[in-house]
């Protein structure tokens, strides 16, 4: 039987505040009236804590403007689960994160897609995004609670990742997390943003050489190859890779999708990951530890031996294994070579296709 997830991201809305241009969710304005309600919410959250103990992340669209996120951000932690919340920051008062505090939120993640507002509010959709943003920050460590920085990196900011970098640092963040643009939702009308591979090997190897020194957390997500390239680059320095096993700033393996990570969307559709619309199931229909543990799609993502292409072959498979997200973007199979790592495994063996 499989472990229970150590994560689940919630979709808790699809309505959103802004309308960024990258937008996995697509989100709008608009409210979808199909979204689990309160007593749904509170069920679901029954159903994880008697499966296992994962972090969940709220998340959207943007979380905070359904009105009910603190009565669950606080059921949930009353259920034991360690809830955090991923938001853009605008909506952030003084009052809001009060009732986050309260309702046990010990971590917040604030995207900033920019090191200038100029770049930041293209990006987001929204003139004022970055001050919004920044106001929300400072109002949350003012209150006690633990910041994050989530960075999607693309064409339009990558020159800017050393001075979001600084920021993230001079306002006390305890991490930054990077995440690489995935063609998905919205994402895939700026495909043409993505940064090409071999920028992707260059701002990776940066940021290991960063990591050794960092006061803060830093951690790529779905950008899975940078286990191999902190796996290379110790072993050629003859250290330890720098990951943690435990706890907020752990970090176990590339891609945790289906093994360790899953998404929930708006209307209860269980997913490996937010970027991947392979659905497993749907918590309305079946039990979430059933779809957990028997979804084909979960299945096939635990099993190594099923990955297509040079990750097939690749001797890093078992820590990397490809975004499978991105995979599923290129050829609409999920299981196939993620098609924006450089790496050309050793073993030279005829690829299954
Ligand atoms: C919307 C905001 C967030 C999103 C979308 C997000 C997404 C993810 C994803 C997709 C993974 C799995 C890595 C992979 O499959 O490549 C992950 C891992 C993780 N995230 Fe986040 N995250 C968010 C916010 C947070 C926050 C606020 C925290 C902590 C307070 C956090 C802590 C972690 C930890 C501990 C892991 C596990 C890493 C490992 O064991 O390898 N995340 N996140
Ligand atoms: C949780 C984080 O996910 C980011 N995010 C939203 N859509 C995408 C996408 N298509 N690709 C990568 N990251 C994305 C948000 O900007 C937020 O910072
Ligand atoms: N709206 C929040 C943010 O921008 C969380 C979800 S993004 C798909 O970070
Ligand atoms: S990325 Fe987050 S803030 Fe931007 S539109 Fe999507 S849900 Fe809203």
């Amino acid at each position: 039987m499989a472990q229970p997830p150590k994560l689940i991201a919630w979709e808790f809305t699809k309505s959103c505040n802004l309308s960024c241009a990258h937008c996995r969710g697509s989100s709008t304005s608009k409210m979808d009236k199909d979204e689990l309600s309160t007593g749904e919410s509170k069920r679901f959250i029954d159903e994880i804590a008697n499966f296992g103990k994962p972090i969940l992340i709220l998340s959207g669209g943007e979380p905070l403007v359904r009105s009910d996120i603190f009565e669950i951000a606080s059921y949930g932690t009353h259920k034991g689960l360690r809830v955090v919340m991923a938001t853009n920051g605008t909506m952030v008062t003084s009052n809001i994160a009060d009732k986050l505090k309260r309702s046990g939120i010990q971590r917040v993640s604030i995207s900033i897609d920019g090191a200038t507002a100029r770049t930041h509010d293209e990006f987001r959709g929204m003139p004022g995004a970055f001050e919004g943003a920044l106001n929300g920050i400072e109002i949350l460590k003012n209150t006690g609670i633990g910041i994050q920085i989530n960075t999607t990196i693309t064409k339009r900011n990558i020159k800017e990742i050393p001075d979001i970098f600084e920021f993230a640092k001079n306002i006390g963040s305890d991490a930054l997390h990077i995440f690489m643009l995935v063609p998905t939702g919205r994402g895939k009308e700026i495909e043409k943003d993505e940064i090409p591979p071999e920028e992707y090997e260059d701002i990776l190897n940066w940021f290991y050489e960063k990591q050794k020194s960092s006061p803060i957390q830093l951690k790529a997500t779905c950008a899975p190859h940078y286990f191999r390239i902190a796996l290379q680059r110790s072993q050629e320095e003859n250290k330890n890779p720098p990951f943690k096993k435990e706890g907020y700033n752990a970090m176990t393996r590339g891609c945790l999708g289906g093994t360790g990570f899953c998404f929930v969307s708006s209307k209860g559709e269980v997913y490996p990951c937010g970027y991947l619309p392979a659905l497993a199931g749907n918590i309305r229909d079946e039990k979430f530890e059933e779809i957990w543990n028997y979804s084909k799609v979960f299945n096939d993502l635990r099993d190594v031996t099923k990955l297509k292409g040079k990750c097939g072959i690749c001797e890093y498979k078992n820590i990397c294994g490809g975004c499978r997200a991105r995979a599923y973007a290129g050829t609409g199979d999920y299981m196939d070579e993620e098609p924006y790592c450089i790496y050309n495994p050793k073993q030279k063996s005829r690829v299954s296709k």
